[in-house]
């Protein structure tokens, strides 16, 4: 008997479509150690944020094919041990869009009228007009942070409203922004000229505590955030301490570093400027419904034999097809990842060329390999085979597909990504040597051997004595550990490259010291 187990409450709708082909239980608030008991006889495990479904809980089910989340974030869902074991994990990606987006507005609106505030006063017996003096939205500028399907439709509906809206999403393109009527800015510039920000952007390694003290410094006092996304992409610390000395003039949020919120979270002891909700964003009749139906329907279809429409990891790849590529779909993940940090600005185009021996194998896995390590920045573990060639499109990224079979330069062949975005364009070829080692073999052209590893700094510099030297002095000086450098140049004293690989991630501020070096023109860290 196919079984399935539903761990968070759902929809009815789902659970009567997952009934027409197993037999569900619906066992919700299970403790970890309750749930690690109850998985092991479970084809199908369906879940919203509730349940956090770990390498354990997978580990425990060795009949589970398929975990379906009703939502859009899979980071309650370790996809990397669902994708090692072969078992499918699908989301809904788009049914709680509107819920979301309107959550938002609602958090805009309440926290700009005091709202909350108002109520509880009015229900303790108080009459409160003056106390409660609120702010317009009408010809207000919004700063919407990540521009995705949320943040276009909160832009939208604030659109509505008289506002004017800029955003910061390196992953749009400007004719995209165009399109949405948006003006896109850098982050810096957002948080000063906002009078509201909201944030719609996943938690990646990127996004984590992104909003901390030093942005929280740029808004105006009067201004306000919004967190409906996740938490974590908030340094709740910081907002505590912007908050009580009104460095800003308020906050709502919906989302947390840790859910539920402990009792003990310092952010329930701010008095009038703050507004929680437990995590509702997705949380109307309407939404649970859609994602209900949309995963039920994936499970469904999974444990019948056919495919899901929204699968988060398995590629839609033959497995013979990836076992001939599959240092090659590596390759180029790792070559998409790297320019993407490279790339600095609003990604507008990608072009993915395929050289010599390559360019006679199927070139669209190797695109879409290449598309996903680009996106995956932005998207985190979100992005994937099935939906990368999707979300670069309707982020407006152009992408070009070149096979040149008279390239000679490795047995193989080699693969080059071409990357232009607002600020410029970098270039990045690598190839897979014997034993199925991976090598980038040139920068911007210029010619260099390095495998690509977890933390690299890439610099364009003039070649000229001393300048390795200090560079070297500097990271020692801030404890960063080199593991290899190579240094890329075409004619001695010119320009050239510099690649090396490092034991820890390179902050921010030392970027600054790096570019500030004599000779050095641009540095990035790259984590991989
Ligand atoms: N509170 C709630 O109940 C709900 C929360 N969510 C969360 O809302 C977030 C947005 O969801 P969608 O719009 O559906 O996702 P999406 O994938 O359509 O959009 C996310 C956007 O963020 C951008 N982005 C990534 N890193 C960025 C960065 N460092 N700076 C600026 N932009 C960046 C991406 O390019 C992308 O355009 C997700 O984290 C999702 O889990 C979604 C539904 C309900
Ligand atoms: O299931 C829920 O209510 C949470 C929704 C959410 O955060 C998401 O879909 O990413």
């Amino acid at each position: 008997m196919t079984k399935v187990l539903v761990s968070d409450p759902i929809d009815q709708a789902g659970i009567d479509i997952l009934s027409q082909v197993a037999h569900v239980d619906v066992r919700t608030g299970l403790v970890a150690e309750e749930l690690l008991n109850a998985v092991a006889d479970y084809d199908a495990l369906m879940v919203r944020s509730g349940t956090r479904v770990t390498a354990a809980v997978i580990d425990a089910a060795p009949r589970l094919k398929i975990i379906g989340r009703a939502g859009v974030g899979v980071d309650n869902v370790d996809v990397t041990a669902a994708t090692r074991r072969g078992v499918l994990v699908v989301n809904s990606p788009e049914g709680n869009t509107i819920a979301a987006a309107e959550h938002a507005m609602a958090m805009m609106l309440a926290l700009t009228r005091n709202i909350p505030q108002a109520h509880a006063s009015t229900m303790a017996g108080r009459w409160d007009r003056k106390r409660h003096l609120g702010n317009e939205l009408y010809k207000k500028n919004l700063g919407v942070v990540g521009l995705g399907k949320i943040g276009a439709h909160v832009a939208r509906i604030a659109q509505a409203l008289g506002m004017v809206v800029l955003a910061h999403d390196p992953f749009i393109s400007n004719e995209r922004a165009q399109k949405l009527q948006v003006r896109l800015v850098e982050l810096d510039a957002l948080f000063e000229e906002a009078d509201y920000v909201t944030l719609h952007i996943p938690r990646t390694h990127e996004t984590a505590n992104l909003v901390g003290e030093k942005l929280l410094k740029r808004m105006k006092p009067t201004a306000r955030l919004i967190n409906c996304a996740r938490g974590g992409v908030v340094d709740e610390t910081a907002l505590v301490d912007a908050l009580r000395n009104n460095t800003i003039a308020g906050a709502a949020l919906d989302v947390y570093a840790s859910e539920p919120l402990p009792a003990e979270s310092p952010l329930r002891s701010v008095k009038d400027n703050l507004i929680l909700t437990p995590h509702l964003g997705a949380s109307t009749a309407e939404a649970q419904a859609s994602v209900a139906i949309d995963v039920a329907e994936q499970i469904r279809d999974v444990l019948l034999g056919l495919p899901a429409r929204s699968a988060v990891n398995i590629p839609g790849l033959s497995p013979d097809l990836i076992e001939a590529l599959r240092a090659h779909l590596s390759l180029a993940e790792h070559l998409g990842h790297c320019i993407s940090q490279l790339a600095g600005g609003n990604v507008q185009e990608l072009e993915v060329r395929m050289q010599g021996e390559l360019a006679a194998r199927p070139s669209q896995p190797l695109v879409t390999a290449s598309l996903k390590g680009l996106l995956s920045s932005a998207l985190g573990e979100r992005i994937n085979y099935v939906n990368a060639g999707l979300e670069a499109k309707s982020r407006g990224i152009k992408v070009l597909e070149v096979k040149d079979e008279a390239s000679r330069d490795y047995s193989g062949g080699s693969l080059q990504l071409i990357c232009r975005s607002s600020s410029g364009f970098h270039k990045l070829t690598g190839a897979v040597f014997a034993g199925d080692e991976l090598r980038i073999t040139s920068v911007d052209s210029f010619p260099i051997s390095v495998p690509p590893s977890n933390h690299m700094l890439f610099t364009r510099h003039r070649d000229m004595p001393g300048i390795i030297g200090r560079l070297g002095s500097l990271l020692g000086q801030h404890n960063v550990n080199i593991a290899s450098m190579q240094v890329g140049r075409r004619i001695m004293r010119g320009d050239a490259v510099m690649v090396l690989s490092v034991d820890d991630p390179i902050p921010e501020s030392l970027l600054e010291d790096i570019t500030s070096i004599d000779g050095i023109r641009e540095a990035h860290a790259v984590s991989l």
